[in-house]
């Protein structure tokens, strides 16, 4: 495929500072209408690689194409950005601040329906210094959506929020997502890139580890089921069989059939009253491809 095939592609970008490679030889590329993720623990060059595309940062080596072409003008006015912090005016409404971002561009969204679709109309009036962390989030997804981008850039968007805060911006960014918006979002939580991306690239020391889409990765490393049990509950004199590891304090064993699988444990004297039966995930292939967790 080309890379005018992609709304915004990535070729060999490299960042250098003193004494570090952020970003070490990233390709990548999001089509149109794509929820594209970026994956990787804390300093693996996620931010960076966002902001190479973003063209905030110069890359070291590589380049950046939108729609086939190097970055222009009309670029910025193409895109918007939610940052990981953005400086919110202090002593502003919420209704003041998304008016003047929208001041900022010559072509805005319909500030009514975007209210609307991040469900700001209840905090208009609220000081943007005594918002929650999902409503702060919801007006800063308003703000990088504000002159109706084409693609939206989102870095680390629920980091820090609660659980129920978390999935009530997911269900957000469906409502985006059902508009065509094409979005690249970073994050180190699994779970929200499973239900998010339709495609991944896990990132870890500047580079790629992998790419594709998060259930064709995870079948492609996986049987069906992972059965985790305490070490304790394998019978000391009982050597492991090949389809198991010993991961920490537990045993793991990757299986097609989980009957045939439980029928085996019986069979060494494993004792069942702490099995956990998983579908693998995202975690487990980060832990397989780096031999430690991305939850850093
Ligand atoms: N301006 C800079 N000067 C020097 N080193 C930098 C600079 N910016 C980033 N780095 C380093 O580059 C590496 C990648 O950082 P980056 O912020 O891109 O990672 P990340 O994956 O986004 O991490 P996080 O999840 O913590 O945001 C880190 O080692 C970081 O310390």
């Amino acid at each position: 495929m080309t890379n005018s095939a992609f709304l915004i592609a990535a070729e060999g970008l490299e960042k250098h500072y003193p004494g570090v490679r952020a970003v070490d030889g990233i390709s990548l590329g999001v089509r149109a209408g794509q929820c594209f993720g970026l994956l990787g623990p804390n300093g693996a060059g996620k931010t960076t690689t966002l902001e190479m595309l973003e063209g905030i940062q110069t890359p070291t080596a590589g380049r950046v194409l939108f729609q086939g072409r190097p970055l222009d003008r009309d670029f910025r006015e193409r895109i918007g950005i939610q940052f990981q912090a953005t400086a919110l005016q202090d002593f502003q409404r919420v209704r003041e601040s998304l008016a003047m971002f929208a001041a900022l561009y010559q072509h805005h969204a319909d500030l009514d329906e975007l209210i609307q679709l991040c469900h700001l109309g209840e905090i208009l009036e609220r000081d943007t210094r005594k918002l929650s962390g999902g409503q702060r989030q919801r007006l800063l997804l308003a703000i990088a959506l504000v002159n109706d981008p084409a693609l939206v850039f989102l870095d680390e968007p629920t980091t820090g929020l609660d659980p129920q805060a978390r999935r009530n911006f997911w269900a957000l960014i469906d409502r985006v997502r059902a508009r065509g918006t094409t979005l690249l979002i970073t994050t180190h939580y699994m779970e929200e890139a499973e239900r998010l991306c339709d495609e991944i690239a896990i990132v870890d020391h500047g580079r790629i580890l992998i790419q594709g889409r998060p259930s064709a990765l995870i079948d492609a490393h996986f049987p069906a089921a992972i059965l985790r049990l305490p070490s304790s509950a394998w019978p000391a004199d009982e050597s492991l069989p090949a389809n198991a590891e010993r991961r920490d304090t537990r045993i793991e064993l990757y299986v097609d059939e989980v009957p045939a699988a439980l029928e085996q444990l019986e069979r060494h004297g494993a004792s069942l009253i702490d099995l956990r039966i998983d579908r693998p995930s995202l975690e487990d292939l980060f832990l397989k491809l780096t031999g430690h967790s991305l939850r850093a």
